[in-house]
């Protein structure tokens, strides 16, 4: 479900003409819906509702302050991956007893931060990183929180630089190799151990997978409390995956569900552990599009290309992992010729389209939408061609703001200096 609809021939967001949107605010410009985002997030807190549990949105695929205080308002917790994460949270005032940090590559000066800051865990992703937190803990003074994510060996099914959960993976800790890693956190003076966790990978469309990930960690989880452990959650990671074409992954609550019946029917003594979530594309991936103006039609003799001003700088997934987003053209008056056309932008590389292919009736000057541009859009833009970053606009019922300016061309190369005579 998201909150964008045709009406009249014009694309909405909520009650806001995205047409409008363009021409106050220019293009390429990102649109999310607040009405949308809350919706998504409320799937699944609803869910699991009347279960110990806590939701830590990841950060990483939509770190607008805007969408952060919105979730925190909610009440989510957040899964962060750096020190700047960090203080995005704060700043959107996230709750830090309500943070999970993971990553394979924490600082000292990030864990000092977020110990200071009082988070709710620390995902450690090896016993070398063990080592480095229990001296800041002990510097510190203060006890760390930690959960040991484990890399339980199971294919996710989805793009290979998504996944996250097969032992060739940089992720996790071996579970061949965890209960060792376990034992050594415990004998740590300045560690606490809570919780265990995993994350197999992202936009992940069948449960099986899931569930067999699930059943591994159980498996590991009731071992340790059998041996005096005092584990408090069971952190299942995010990775929920959203419908951008023909997919068609469960939603939060056939996802949710089938992981607490698991947990009743075989969670052990596991089933009475806290429940930790870590989504980020099904929270935000559906909230948001991005607008584009066609700049050029352009027919060689093989192809029809669609030149508009949107670029893999400003959504990078079809360059990166051919993703597919929908293009779809939003206020269209006359009825035009339709035509298959790349989509392409103005950066210099052949690898700069937004979709291949695609049959449209369009004209240049024509507004279009690349849709489900919510999660992993704006966080993955750059400044490749020294192009600024688009604009962000949170739609709001029947108004909309800006939750993040346009950049300007100044500000790209402020900071560098050239060196004197
Ligand atoms: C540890 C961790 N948690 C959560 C997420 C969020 O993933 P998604 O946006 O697929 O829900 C990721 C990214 O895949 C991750 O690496
Ligand atoms: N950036 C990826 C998802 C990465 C998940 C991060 N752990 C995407 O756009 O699909």
């Amino acid at each position: 479900m998201n909150s964008f609809s045709y009406r009249d021939r014009q694309l909405y967001a909520e009650n806001v003409r995205l047409a409008d949107i363009a021409q106050q605010l220019g293009t390429p410009c990102y649109v999310y819906s607040r009405a949308a985002l809350e919706d998504r997030f409320q799937a699944f807190a609803d869910a699991l509702k009347g279960r110990d549990h806590l939701v830590c949105y990841a950060v990483k695929a939509n770190s607008n302050l805007a969408v952060l205080n919105l979730l925190a308002r909610l009440g989510s917790g957040f899964d962060i991956v750096s020190g700047g994460e960090l203080e995005r949270v704060l700043a959107a005032g996230g709750d830090p007893a309500k943070v999970v940090f993971s990553g394979v590559g924490k600082t000292r000066d990030e864990m000092h931060r977020a110990l200071a800051a009082g988070i709710y865990c620390f995902n450690v992703e090896s016993e070398a990183e063990l080592e480095v937190l229990n001296e800041i803990a002990g510097e510190l003074g203060k006890p760390a929180p930690v959960a040991l994510r484990v890399n339980p060996d199971v294919d996710p099914a989805t793009h290979p630089y998504i996944a996250t959960g097969l032992k060739q993976s940089k992720f996790g800790i071996d579970i061949a190799q965890a209960m060792t890693a376990f034992e050594r956190a415990r004998s740590l003076p300045h560690l606490r151990v809570t919780g265990i966790a995993c994350h197999i990978g992202s936009q992940l469309t069948d449960l099986a997978p899931v569930v067999e990930a699930l059943d591994r960690v159980l498996g590991l989880a009731n071992t340790l409390l059998d041996k005096g452990f005092t584990l408090q959650h069971l952190d299942l990671g995010g990775g929920l995956g959203i419908r951008y074409n023909e997919e068609q992954p469960p939603s939060p609550d056939a996802y949710i569900r089938a992981i607490l019946d698991r947990l009743a029917s075989k969670g052990g003594h596991g089933r009475k552990l806290r429940l930790v979530f870590e989504p980020g594309r099904a929270i935000v991936g559906n909230t948001g599009l991005l607008l584009t103006r066609v700049l050029y039609l352009k027919h060689g003799s093989e192809k029809n290309f669609a030149v508009v001003d949107a670029a893999m700088n400003d959504l990078l997934r079809p360059a990166l992992y051919e993703a597919w987003h929908d293009i779809t053209p939003v206020a269209v008056d006359a009825p035009r010729k339709m035509l298959k056309y790349d989509v392409v932008g103005p950066v210099c590389e052949s690898g700069d389209f937004l979709g291949h292919d695609r049959e449209l009736g369009i004209e240049a000057g024509d507004l279009l939408a690349v849709v489900s541009a919510g999660a992993y859009g704006a966080v993955m833009s750059s400044n490749y061609n020294t192009r600024p970053r688009a604009p962000e606009v949170m739609v709001d019922g029947d108004r909309f703001q800006v939750v993040r300016r346009r950049e300007t061309v100044a500000e790209l190369f402020a900071s560098e200096s050239i060196l004197p005579k």
